[in-house]
């Protein structure tokens, strides 16, 4: 392995940051499959969302952990369209119902409030590590074990050359972040970690959400403005490069050696029960 010099593998509080080239993957598989860790991934799919999850599913068992114990945790409002899907070893699904919502801003908000719920109730007893993933998405390659850390983010494809950032910036939401504060802004589409550093994280996405909703505030990103305000006071243990999340929608540079994930394009009105951006 020779190593990139193109990007910075490190954040200034030192950091891993993972890009292609930075990992040798046979180690890691190796030390990680010895350990055998179980990996929980909370996703939602609800309304018109149910039609990702094929998608979703398939190119996570050819992609996602390969060799290691997963179980998707599908919360939908919709049991009879989530798909059948052959999985491997080891990997299994979980499905549960949540209500139909007005409103996407709602349903965003309230992974967290699912997330949380359902970590006390039963994930608590089932997993190791977590991850939280927006499930208008496609694996394109390996998202292996060099992604796991007790708090891993994934820098936003959008964001990662800039130095201004979309964070909440009044102050009247709990995710205000000052001016000239910050160092990334991560997205919200991919997240993961220790199980009980993650409870801890989604649980604080869903309280702060809960005060802005009586303050009659909506932070600017919902759930993506609070995680970016943990994450600026509370550093991420490993940072993951837009490889673990890019976006149909762009064409990336020549240093995203390739993609690991990818959000489809998607038609906003369509999807979406009250539409728009
Ligand atoms: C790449 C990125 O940064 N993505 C963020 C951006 O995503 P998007 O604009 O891609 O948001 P989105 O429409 O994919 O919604 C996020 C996720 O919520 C679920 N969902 C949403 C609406 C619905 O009617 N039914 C349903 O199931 C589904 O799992 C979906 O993947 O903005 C969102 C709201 O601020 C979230 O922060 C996303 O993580
Ligand atoms: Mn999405």
């Amino acid at each position: 392995m020779i190593g990139r010099t193109d990007v910075n593998s490190v954040t200034n509080w030192n950091a891993p940051l993972v890009w292609e080239g930075t990992f040798d993957p046979v180690v890691i598989d190796d030390i990680y499959r010895r350990m055998n860790p179980r990996v929980a991934v909370v996703v939602l799919a609800v309304g018109k969302y149910t039609r990702f999850l094929k998608g979703f599913l398939e190119s996570g068992e050819k992609y996602f952990l390969v060799g290691l114990r997963v179980t998707y945790y599908i919360f939908t409002d919709n049991e009879q369209d989530v798909p059948n899907v052959t999985l491997s070893e080891g990997r299994k699904i979980t499905i549960l119902p949540v209500p139909s919502a007005k409103r996407w801003q709602d349903v965003v908000l309230s992974k967290m409030k699912w997330a949380t719920v359902t970590i006390d109730k039963q994930i608590r007893n089932e997993a190791d590590y977590l991850f939280m993933m927006d499930i208008d998405s496609v694996f394109y390659n390996r998202f292996g074990a060099e992604s796991l850390s007790r708090m891993s983010a994934v820098l936003h494809r959008a964001f990662y050359k800039r130095d201004q950032f979309p964070y909440e910036r009044r102050p009247e939401s709990k995710a205000y972040i000052p001016a000239g504060e910050g160092d990334y802004y991560y997205t919200a589409a991919v997240w993961g970690g220790y199980l009980e550093d993650m409870y801890r994280l989604v649980k604080y996405c869903y309280e702060q959400s809960e005060e802005d909703a009586k303050n009659n505030i909506e932070a600017v990103w919902q759930e993506e403005s609070h995680l970016n305000k943990y994450f600026l006071y509370n550093k991420p243990a490993k940072v993951l490069s837009p490889e673990y999340l890019w976006s149909d929608y762009e064409t990336p540079g020549s240093d995203i050696k390739l993609i690991r994930i990818s959000q489809l394009v998607k038609d906003y009105a369509e999807v979406r029960p009250n539409g728009g951006q």
